[in-house]
């Protein structure tokens, strides 16, 4: 039986989610911004997908939002920041709710130690999320801090941007066996003169982490986005693809050059099953708005692979017929599981961006950050009781609400034990 098992660690909604629209390129992003959001709700539905997961996958890890307003920041930017709307609504952003972006993972039977290799993502491209990776490193230091069985490295420079595990994926035929790791970076329109989005993975960053985590270069391939992707929305490759053992299931035009990517996968992977959507089926714009691909592709214990997706895979009429139809195929993929995550859609994060996978043995990751259904109703009550009920982008700045989100996170880390990121 293998020792190494897949843990999902989801990202708590933290106390300060708001709608800024801060993601140029991140089309749900923009459209809710200045709109009031619920982080009570946000952080109760995110718990409440976690809770499904466990009870049907088996194990289920999370991290802690990062300290909000972030002062520091502030700070940085020079008096007077927290004039400037964008400013001040950066220093409260709960992005770190997406952590996959939070870094990119190798796991041991793919690295040249043997090691469960980490590297957060400096998330260069957005100020709001670029003030994540150093709480980030130090909650993945704590988690991770076994250091015979994990590494966890120092972002890459700043001057090339990386996005983490949301720009890859993994193949492999069992946990235990060595993978392929496949990263995919963008180079977008816009750089090339004729877009308007930003391309946020940059091929330097991949290779650096590549060389870090010490894999293998004949079971590592880099494939480039499709910048028509990126420019339809598609700011992260994890909207367009998303990869679970033998099996990428993938839009059509996800990437630049579709037959070389999978020929290049096939040679370092050759039993590759691809579940490709056709763009005449679900059109780009479809697949943005629904987030068809930002869903978790899991194994299930009774064998066979649940895709978990969004809701509003089910209320779009193209999305939702294409998926009847795949289950009637008899493919990989047996059973679609949707999941309420309208709070985070709305700022362009569904199920898969929620979520950072990590393959290791779970008696070696520090307890504290794994679900248990104890655990699951302790932070529940915390959130009933602490998270606000609803922001408006004229609250931020309130001392009144600074201090509820401090003390709400504060006190969701007493009840998990977790003080010392405080
Ligand atoms: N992987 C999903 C990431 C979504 C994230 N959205 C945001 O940051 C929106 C924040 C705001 O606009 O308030 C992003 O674009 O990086």
């Amino acid at each position: 039986m293998s020792k190494l098992v897949e843990i999902n660690f989801d990202g708590i909604v933290g106390p300060s989610h708001n709608y800024a629209g801060l993601s140029l390129g991140n089309v749900a992003s923009a459209k809710h911004q200045g709109q009031t959001s619920y982080p009570r709700a946000a952080a109760l539905q995110g718990l409440a997908k976690m809770r499904g997961n466990l009870a049907r996958f088996g194990h289920q890890g999370f991290l802690l939002p990062l300290p909000r307003p972030n002062g520091a920041l502030l700070e940085q930017l020079g008096k007077g920041a927290e004039n400037n709307p964008a400013m001040l609504a950066a220093a409260y952003s709960a992005s770190s709710m997406w952590t996959a972006n939070a870094a990119t993972v190798s796991p041991a039977p793919d690295t040249a130690d043997g090691r469960c290799h980490l590297t957060p993502a400096n998330l260069v491209t957005m100020v709001h999320r670029a003030q994540e990776w150093p709480d980030t490193k130090r909650m993945l230091d704590l988690a991770f801090a076994d250091d015979e069985h994990f590494s966890v490295h120092h972002p890459v420079p700043d001057t090339f941007g990386d996005e983490g595990a949301a720009n890859h994926m993994r193949l492999c035929t069992d946990h235990d066996q060595q993978g392929v790791e496949v990263f995919v970076y963008g180079r977008s329109l816009a750089e090339r003169g004729s877009g308007k989005f930003p391309a946020r993975q940059h091929i330097e960053a991949s290779r650096a982490v590549a060389r870090l985590h010490g894999l293998d270069p004949a079971k590592t391939v880099f494939i480039e986005q499709n910048p028509v992707a990126i420019e339809a929305g598609a700011f992260h490759n994890d909207v367009v693809a998303v990869a679970n053992g033998d099996t990428i299931f993938a839009h059509e035009l996800a990437f630049a050059d579709r037959q070389a990517a999978y020929d290049a996968i096939r040679e370092a992977f050759p039993a590759l099953q691809v579940v490709e959507v056709p763009d005449s089926a679900v059109s780009l714009a479809d697949a943005i708005s629904s987030y068809l691909f930002n869903a978790q592709l899991v194994t299930r214990p009774e064998g066979g692979m649940a895709l978990v997706v969004p809701e509003e895979c089910r209320e779009n009429a193209r999305v939702w017929s294409y998926l009847e139809g795949m289950l009637a195929t008899n493919g990989p993929i047996r059973e679609v599981v949707p999941v309420d995550v309208r709070q985070s859609m709305a700022n362009g994060g569904g199920p898969a961006c929620l979520r950072l996978r990590v393959v290791c043995d779970p008696s070696k990751v520090d307890q504290r950050f794994l679900l248990s259904e104890a655990r699951a109703d302790a932070m529940e009550a915390i959130i009933a009781a602490h998270w606000p009920e609803h922001i408006d982008p004229d609250d931020l700045g309130q001392p009144a609400l600074d201090q509820a989100i401090r003390n709400a996170r504060f006190a969701l880390l007493e009840v998990l034990d977790l003080t010392e990121l405080g």
